[in-house]
């Protein structure tokens, strides 16, 4: 095989109460990557399309070839060479999982590329080398569910222990991105060292009942645990509108609403597509209010992760 194009997509960090430990994967939009084998040794990129010129040209610097130089030093390919092409499908800094989709791409192409030498499983820990490259912290809550699909818990981190949840299927994702930038780096490094432990017990709380309403398809037992007392008040700030916009969500049917990763994206869980689109357009609408473009996604729960799309 010498060429391979993968299809990774936008994901959902944290989920309301899981920081760094919780996310799920939409269906689109996504990243896609191509890549093909060169007779010269070494990665480059050769193309990207839709980043308006702001990504690093430079191999070791974009999380989509970054992780795959890990992947090939770890495989001991010296002589390996491949050029590479990123269409950028979404905005950078959007909290909507833009290099994990980018890194994950990257990463299944690769491994398909040389015949599937790792499992999808076995990736992860190359993947969470782009987010390192990105916001300089190797998060597994955006690449885990771009790799694997659904709803991904990362249990724990040293060693690196990951599991994926069942989900009801009639459970719908909106996402909306308000037109603003924040970089994760900067969303992380605001956050306080120090939580309460009577904040901590109520995130326990909220996270055993997110995993259990969604494995028991409880919608109830999801709408009550969609709380976040400690990211959401810190990083929320970040976001115009947040609060009007949550309550609209939540009026519209929305069984809760919160931030998507680092922001400024917001997303909202609802039962049934319809409620997921009215929710879409209360939310738009309530950043469009105060003049800011916004652009919203509605979407089942990716059942499979990074697909590949065409080999040859
Ligand atoms: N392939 C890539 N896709 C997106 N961002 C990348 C990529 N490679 C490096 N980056 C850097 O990562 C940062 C954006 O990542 P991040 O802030 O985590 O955004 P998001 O929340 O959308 O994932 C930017 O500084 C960008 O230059
Ligand atoms: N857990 C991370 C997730 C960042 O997600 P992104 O989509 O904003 O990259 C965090 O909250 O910092």
């Amino acid at each position: 095989m010498n060429y391979i194009k993968a299809y990774a997509p936008a994901t959902v960090a944290n989920v309301a109460c899981g920081f760094d430990i919780f996310g799920f994967a939409i269906e689109e939009p996504g990243d896609i990557v191509e890549i093909t084998r060169t007779e010269r040794p070494g990665i480059v990129i050769k193309d990207i399309f839709g980043d308006g010129g702001r990504l690093p040209r430079e191999a070791s610097k974009n999380a989509v070839t970054g992780v795959m130089l890990h992947l090939v030093e770890h495989l001991g390919l010296a002589d390996f060479g491949a050029e590479v092409v990123l269409h950028k499908n979404m905005p950078l800094g959007s909290g909507m999982g833009s290099s994990a989709a980018s890194s994950v791409a990257g990463i299944v192409a690769l491994n398909a590329l040389l015949d599937e030498p790792l499992s999808r499983n076995e990736l992860l820990r190359f993947a969470m080398e782009g987010e390192r490259i990105a916001s300089g912290s190797a998060h597994a809550d955006n690449v885990g569910p771009a790799l694997l699909g659904g709803f991904v818990v990362i249990r724990s981190y040293d060693p690196l222990d990951v599991f994926t949840i069942p989900f009801p299927g009639d459970l719908y994702a909106t996402l909306v991105h308000p037109d603003i930038e924040i970089n994760t780096k900067d969303a992380r490094y605001i956050l306080r060292d120090e939580v309460s432990l009577k904040d901590t017990i109520t995130q326990m709380g909220n996270v055993a009942g997110m995993i259990s309403g969604l494995m028991q398809s409880d919608y109830e037992l999801i709408s009550r645990s969609m709380v976040d007392v400690i990211i959401e008040p810190v990083r929320s700030i970040l976001i115009p509108q947040f609060g009007m916009v949550k309550q609209a969500a939540i009026e519209a049917g929305a069984l809760g609403c919160s931030i998507s990763g680092s922001g400024p994206s917001m997303f909202a869980l609802s039962r049934g597509a319809d409620t997921a689109q009215k929710v879409a357009k209360v939310m738009a609408e309530g950043f469009k209010q105060v003049g800011i473009d916004a652009h919203s996604h509605v979407s089942a729960i990716n059942k499979t992760g990074a697909t590949i799309l065409e080999q040859a």
